[in-house]
């Protein structure tokens, strides 16, 4: 925009170094120039957003002069890495670029010498809502490490108008509204209409032959939309070095038909605009279960095949050719959600670029992996054979041919077992046909990953046992991570000072070394109040949060007994619930009762359409309703739903927590990510050995771990030897006496009827084994309550919690992605910092 004088053709708006434009005074200058140049205020008007607006776009144009650097060696590097995801949850942006640029304490500077508040102006910034939970913010989190370990990345995705639905909670029942995140525009993406591609949609197929007499496909789509590319950068961590998050913006070829205005057709005119900029409207707001709608698969294929299409140009902009496309680029399949791509490369590889099938399969097979996130079987994608070939007819030919030539390779391995071959082909020979989507992306990638060791495990016992029998050099485990710049250093700044004085702030990127050097601090009286009073003063500003947002008064001395998540039935958040009537009644009965006082505080979304998770959160406040204003455990117990969990609320969240409930059936929650920031926050988990907890656990020590419940293996063979929880209703006097208060209305205002399927359900089938983990969960809870009586044991265990986590960084993760998958050296390593831009 011309405000820096260009320093040479090549890098007009290189500075001197990159230190000079981080001073306290650079930056308040460039402040008012952007509050002037770019939101046209002058500071007597400007309003909070003009503020932050300003404050935005100083920080980008820092992550910009990166970010060309970044570009130019992504273009050279020999190799890079493409992580495919429907779903990204970068968070608020504006907090994590100051602090991975380094910075914070200038900008801070800056601000208030603007008689402007730094905090205010972050905590002023919304979030790209672009996911649904976990899935979303771990691609998220790869993102940042991939970032900071300086590796040539692109992540493609979807740039949803509309993402994740705010919650709002009203007469305790959750009230769907649309997140409206890019209603005040946003700084932190840069359109790029020139970076477009045509993505048909529908039609049909024809066959014929080329001017040299090759027999060639052609497909005719009923329509085309365009996919224009929207670029955000992804700071590092102290590195100069941006990754590139690229999502789609689906819009019409034409966006306005003259001919239909001028017959007077007005919506003819605008129809194929409208239709167009459907695909990318909206996220699915299903975590787990998924609609076998018809615009889920077109907003799937659209992504994946702009994004394929945008790595063709990249690498022949690097004189690459497509033959070689497979040494060029190591491309992650977050979940199935982009399993398509395995038939759409091949369509741009045979179709497009006419190389031949063997050798584009090869291509296709080297280029792709794949990570499962679920065992549950609603939540593995397969749609129906009729609405596959409306959409893709000419990708369900190729499905065929894919199929047609594995299913002959398994022949020869297992002759004669056509069972194995029905198992393990792409299409669902059903009463219906499906295609199989897990299947096309086991056949199609050269390596398949589960997300915790337990779940591999399981997943090669079950769900893809015949893959993994097949193709056993495939299967490989890659433990989550979670970032710790976002989830320590940026959400905790007070525990992170502690850390770093103790240890160095070496942690912040190679946490699982350094961070083990707090265990010799965990016996340090000054040192634990230290950390007692920075985990008060979190749980303060919870507090007031709490307080502001649902009108509860909390005690900050009491235990905080936090459980967020997405609202899932797999997740128990109702066995929580259970606990806390129990303890409910033992406080009204015995108010003697040695337990410390407890707040126990819910987050989390249900799907729209999920109606008994719905419930349960109406469950949840019901509960809440009662107890808060009940004076006989005034000060012992509370009870609060926390509306609207984020990314942004889980920064104020995980840092106040003291206990950490992940408390999924065994064999049920592949991994979970909330554990491992909790943990790493200086909570202790009370836990089932499900997921990461098993591994979360061993890290720890099961002294500082409250484990309880049936493994999955328990599980398992419980639900074979036929599981009859009316039983335990029967024998367990507690809990027959909790479950029959339910059914009176006493917690639903007299309505005996309101939670009668929570309940018919946990007393006919308890699919989730709610009442057999209840006993030995309640008595953790006794432990757990105990445990925290004694806080200088407590604080120890928690600070032994924090030490014991550094391997829980996504850094780690990312590590054995790059050593045992991609096999893409750091931009440092290859040494390629090169011209031109993709
Ligand atoms: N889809 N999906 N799967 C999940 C989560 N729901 O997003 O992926 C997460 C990320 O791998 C896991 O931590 C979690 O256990 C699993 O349920």
């Amino acid at each position: 925009n011309g405000r820096h004088p260009p320093k040479s053709d090549e890098n007009p708006i290189v500075r001197e170094d990159l230190r000079t434009g981080l001073t306290a005074e650079a930056i308040k200058n460039d402040i008012l120039e952007n509050l002037v140049y770019v939101q046209a205020r002058i500071p007597k008007i400007a309003t909070r957003n003009d503020w932050y607006m300003a404050l935005a776009y100083t920080v980008r144009d820092r992550l910009l002069e990166r970010w060309g650097m970044a570009i130019e060696s992504l273009q050279q590097s020999s190799r890079a890495v493409c992580y495919l995801s429907a779903e990204f949850l970068p968070g608020p942006h504006l907090g994590n670029a100051i602090l991975n640029l380094g910075m914070y304490e200038q900008t801070k500077e800056a601000t208030a010498r603007l008689g402007l508040d730094l905090d205010a102006l972050i905590s002023h910034e919304g979030e790209p809502g672009l996911g649904n939970g976990e899935l979303g913010r771990l691609a998220a989190c790869f993102l940042d490490s991939l970032a900071t370990l300086e590796i040539p990345t692109i992540g493609y995705g979807i740039r949803y108008e509309f993402g994740i639905f705010d919650q709002e909670i009203h007469d305790g029942w959750q009230r769907e509204v649309t997140d409206k995140w890019l209603a005040f525009g946003n700084p932190w993406e840069i359109v790029r209409p020139e970076i477009a591609y045509y993505v048909p949609l529908g039609g049909y197929t024809e066959t014929y032959y080329d001017r040299l007499g090759r027999f060639r496909v052609r497909w005719v789509p009923e329509r085309v939309v365009k996919g224009i590319a929207h670029d955000t950068p992804i700071p590092g961590y102290h590195v100069e070095n941006v990754a590139l998050l690229r999502l789609w913006k689906s819009e019409a070829c034409e966006s306005f038909d003259f001919q239909a205005f001028n017959e007077g057709d007005y919506y003819g005119a605008v129809e194929d605009k409208v239709a167009s900029e459907t695909i990318s409207k909206v996220l699915y707001p299903n975590d787990e279960p998924i609609p076998g709608k018809e615009l889920r698969l077109s907003q799937q294929f659209f992504f994946v095949s702009c994004s394929l299409q945008d790595m063709i140009r990249v690498h022949r902009l690097g004189g690459g050719v497509p033959a070689t496309f497979d040494r060029r680029y190591a491309v992650q399949l977050n979940d199935t959600h982009p399993a398509i791509a395995v038939a759409e490369l091949m369509r741009l590889l045979v179709d497009k670029q006419r190389i031949d099938w063997e050798r584009a399969w090869e291509i296709t097979r080297n280029t792709f992996s794949y990570t499962n996130h679920t065992l549950l079987p609603e939540a593995l994608e397969k749609w129906p054979l009729p609405l596959f070939r409306k959409v893709l007819p000419r990708h369900l030919e190729i499905i065929f041919e894919i199929n047609r030539r594995f299913l002959e390779d398994v022949r020869l391995t297992y002759p004669g077992d056509s069972e194995r071959l029905r198992r393990l082909s792409l299409i669902e020979e059903a009463d219906d046909r499906y295609v199989r989507m897990a299947n096309l992306a086991a056949v199609g990638s050269h390596a398949i990953n589960g997300v915790a060791a337990l779940h591999t495990d399981l997943l090669k016992e079950t769900v893809m046992r015949d893959f993994y029998e097949l193709y056993p050099e495939r299967f490989l485990n890659v433990t989550n991570g979670v970032s710790p710049r976002r989830w320590m250093l940026l959400c905790n700044p007070g525990m992170s000072g502690l850390i770093t004085d103790a240890v160095g702030e070496n942690w912040v990127c190679n946490s699982q070394d350094s961070i083990a050097g707090l265990e010799s601090f965990a016996d340090d009286g000054a040192f634990r109040e230290a950390w007692r009073k920075v985990k008060q003063g979190n749980k303060m500003e919870l507090a007031r949060h709490i307080s502001e947002r649902t009108g509860i008064v909390v005690n900050p001395e009491s235990l905080f007994d936090i459980q967020v998540k997405r609202i899932h039935e797999y997740k128990r958040q109702h066995l929580n619930a259970l606990h806390i009537i129990s303890l409910y009644i033992r406080l009204k009965r015995t108010p003697s009762l040695d337990v410390p006082p407890r707040t126990v505080i819910f987050g989390g979304k249900a799907a729209p359409g999920y109606a008994r998770a719905k419930l349960i959160i109406k469950f949840i406040n019901s509960i809440a309703d009662v107890v808060n204003i009940d004076p006989d455990v005034a000060d012992r117990l509370k009870v609060v739903f926390f509306p609207d969990f984020n990314v942004k609320n889980g920064q104020l969240i995980y840092p106040a927590a003291d206990l950490s409930e992940q408390i999924s059936t065994a064999g049920k929650e592949a991994s979970g990510t909330g554990n491992m920031k909790f943990s790493l926050n200086g909570a202790l988990t009370i836990g089932t050995l499900d997921g990461a907890n098993v591994e979360i656990r061993e890290a720890v020590g099961p002294e500082n771990f409250l484990v309880f419940g049936l493994t999955a293996r328990e599980v398992t063979d419980l639900k074979m030897r036929g599981y009859r929880p009316w039983e335990s209703y029967e024998q367990n006097e507690e809990l027959r006496e909790i479950i029959d208060l339910v059914r009176s209305g006493f917690f639903s205002r007299g309505d005996r009827d309101l939670f009668e399927p929570l309940v018919n359900e946990l007393l006919s089938r308890d699919e989730y084994c709610l009442l057999a983990d209840y006993p030995s969960y309640l008595e953790a809870q006794e432990k757990a309550g105990k445990a925290y009586l004694v806080q200088g044991q407590w604080l120890r265990m928690s600070i032994l919690n924090v030490a014991r986590m550094g391997g829980f960084s996504s850094d780690r993760s990312i590590r054995e992605y790059l050593d045992h998958i991609w096999k893409v050296d750091s931009l440092k390593a290859s040494g390629s910092r090169g011209n031109g831009r993709p």
